[in-house]
């Protein structure tokens, strides 16, 4: 009776080793083969997940950097204005490498559409936050960029007051991050980068000239843009980075943005859906200088092309440009338009404007970008919306449903 447990001891015993060491070899070989297949990479593991899913990522970012002229890293590449700037240098030959984190604030397959058209193009997006600093190096290190295009933010005026941290992490830290590695870079890129017609805030004097005051935002988005004009003076001081900031006024355009009242207002007209339509104290109508993108890719390769060479300590380049149209057009009006190109008559309300972080107009003063950029804008709004139009039906029409609001 003693000895039987035993025995059924000394036989299940051995058993469990053998059962353990079996599986133990199978795991073994498991990892073994997986580092084995891995290419080797000098990158960190998170880099090592991108080239496996995106293929031979260092080699794509090489490629797609080379150029005998400029060779730009162009943050936000999958954005509106991002897209955009991309193609356009690319098309006059310069090398061109996009980085974008594809975040959802608004629709991510308009952001997927954007980014094919720019793989046609042959332009390489990787998808990374501007906020990880060790890809940020990597970049750096293979394009060998001569300028920064940075365009990556969080947009929208009155999203800031529904998720305010969104604007901190990427107007704030992940401006201080890309200046980091801009100040790292060997060679120092000129960085270039998008600032906003909202600093003018509670501006009143008109037309808004970048000798005004900018130090009375209306919303945590203008006040995240204008801290950014003085972290890029910061970087500029310290470390001699060639640094210029572009004041865009309302850009609207083909692959726009449809958090924009402009692109929801047309979704919203199409549908027969009510539109709010803000208005100033006492009736009086709300204004912005619309600026169509072809004149704003124009002022940012203008930007590029006069940008000094950053000079790693002592005085550098530091400038800051409106980009606007300067013939401010009433919001009422671009309904107006809106329903004469669509044919149809929108279900409008009247508001007023509710406290959300807006201002009552904006007009630019460009005689500064005109002089120094050559910056000359030629699109009027209604020219500009019915290009708009062309796009938005022709992407639309190949989709079941139109475009959701995210925010
Ligand atoms: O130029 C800029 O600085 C800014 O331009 C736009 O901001 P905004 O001019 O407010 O553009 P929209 O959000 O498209 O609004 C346009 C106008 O429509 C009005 N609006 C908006 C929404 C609405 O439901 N009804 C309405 O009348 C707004 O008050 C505003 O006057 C962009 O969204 C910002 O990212 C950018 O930085």
């Amino acid at each position: 009776m003693v000895d039987k447990p035993m025995s059924i001891h000394r036989t299940r015993f051995p058993f469990s080793i053998t059962k353990l060491l079996f599986w133990s070899l199978i795991l073994l070989s498991f990892i073994v083969l997986f580092f084995l297949g891995s290419p080797p990479s000098s990158a960190s593991p998170s880099h090592r997940r991108r080239s496996l899913r995106g293929g031979d990522w260092e080699t794509s970012v090489r490629e797609s950097a080379k150029s005998k002229s400029l060779r730009v890293l162009v943050t936000g590449a999958a954005g509106f204005v991002g897209t955009h700037v991309s193609i356009a240098l690319k098309r006059r030959g310069d090398g061109v490498v996009g980085i974008d984190n594809f975040n959802r604030y608004y629709e991510a397959s308009l952001k997927r559409a954007r980014s094919n058209l720019l793989a046609q193009h042959k332009i390489f997006v990787v998808e990374g936050d501007i906020n990880d600093g060790s890809l940020l190096k990597s970049l750096f290190k293979l394009g060998k960029f001569t300028h920064v295009m940075h365009l990556a933010a969080q947009a929208g005026v009155r999203y800031a007051m529904k998720n305010p941290k969104s604007y901190v992490h990427s107007n704030i830290a992940g401006l201080v991050s890309v200046l980091e590695a801009c100040k790292n870079a060997n060679p120092q890129p000129a960085v270039v980068w998008a600032s906003s017609s909202s600093v003018y805030g509670l501006n009143s004097k008109v037309p808004f000239s970048e000798k005004d005051r900018t130090d009375r935002p209306a919303s945590l988005y203008a006040a995240s843009k204008k801290a950014g004009e003085e972290i890029a003076h910061t970087y500029n001081h310290i470390y001699g980075l060639s640094i210029t900031g572009l004041r865009f006024f309302t850009v609207y355009g083909p692959w726009g943005r449809p958090d924009m009242a402009y692109f929801f207002f047309t979704k919203d007209i199409l549908k027969g859906k009510q539109i709010s339509v803000f208005e100033g104290p006492n009736g009086r109508s709300v204004a912005r200088d619309f600026t169509y993108i072809d004149d704003i890719v124009k002022g940012c390769l203008g930007a590029l092309d006069t940008a000094n060479r950053s000079t790693g300590s002592g005085p550098a380049q530091l400038r800051l440009y409106n980009l606007g149209n300067t013939s401010p057009v009433a919001v009422s009006k671009l309904v107006r338009i809106l329903e004469k190109l669509l044919k149809v008559n929108a279900n409008k309300k009247l508001l007023p404007m509710p406290p959300n972080g807006d201002v009552f107009f904006t007009h630019a003063d460009i005689s500064l970008a005109k002089k120094e950029l050559g910056y000359n804008p030629t699109i009027d709004l209604e020219t500009g919306l019915r290009k708009f139009l062309d796009w938005y039906m022709d992407y639309y029409s190949s989709s079941s449903s139109l475009p959701k609001r995210a925010w």
